[in-house]
């Protein structure tokens, strides 16, 4: 898909929400010519691969709430998402990244496409003093499963009622074992409208059992 469109791979858009996707995008790719936000190779299917797979989030979540997104790099899914509240106007979505490079881009990204977020350009383990409390947490490309439960449990321990949102692969039951052995949670999958390997998962009451791993 090489252009904004009512649905974008099913999920439905506004006209709003597009025209400012399709500025995001154009803002994008002159940033990309000069430092690496994505790789090279996955530029030509931007929408598909990037926009699109970042707007799952957000329909699984449309309500205008308080979002942290870890590892934000080029905006993938935070800049989308936040682009997806300002139709609404309220909701507030905080970028977590400390690449200082990519925190320029994202800063004019949410400011040019009048998105409801801002960049904290610090370290995710520092990031809840900036932001103590939140409603959901997303991240995608990051750690594996249970480096990203760790990263949460300032938050899970501040909000009970705490949902985070992760992409990931088709490896994605190897991660869950792993994290079943240090963590307890709650868990919902949600297969992918854009790759069928793979899966959001939408994981919720999520504490520490041991913090040594046996
Ligand atoms: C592989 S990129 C993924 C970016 C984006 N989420 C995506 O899906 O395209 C991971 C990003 O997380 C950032 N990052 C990694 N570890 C971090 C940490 N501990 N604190 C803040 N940012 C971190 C990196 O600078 C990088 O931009």
């Amino acid at each position: 898909m090489t252009s904004p469109r009512q649905y974008i791979n099913g999920l439905r858009v506004s006209r709003e929400t597009q025209e400012r996707l399709q500025h995001f995008v154009h803002l994008f790719k002159r940033w990309q010519a000069s430092i690496n936000l994505i790789a090279p190779s996955t530029l030509p299917q931007l929408w598909d691969r990037h926009v699109a797979d970042s707007l799952q989030i957000f329909h699984l979540r449309p309500e205008p709430i308080n979002w942290v997104d870890l590892g934000s790099g080029g905006g993938f899914p935070g800049v989308i998402t936040a682009i997806a509240l300002a139709e609404s106007g309220a909701g507030w979505v905080h970028l977590i990244e400390s690449n200082n490079k990519k925190a320029a881009f994202l800063r004019v990204a949410l400011l040019e496409t009048g998105a409801r977020g801002s960049v904290h350009p610090v370290r995710i383990e520092e990031a809840s003093k900036a932001v103590p409390i939140c409603d959901a947490i997303s991240a995608r490309a990051l750690a594996e499963l249970p480096q990203l439960l760790d990263f949460c449990l300032p938050w899970a321990t501040a909000n009970e009622n705490l949902r985070a949102y992760f992409h990931k692969g088709r490896d994605y039951q190897l991660e869950i074992d792993k994290a079943r052995g240090r963590f307890e949670f709650d868990l919902l999958k949600h297969q992918s409208v854009i790759e069928p390997d793979s899966v959001v998962l939408e994981v919720s009451r999520i504490a520490l059992l041991s913090r040594t791993t046996g």
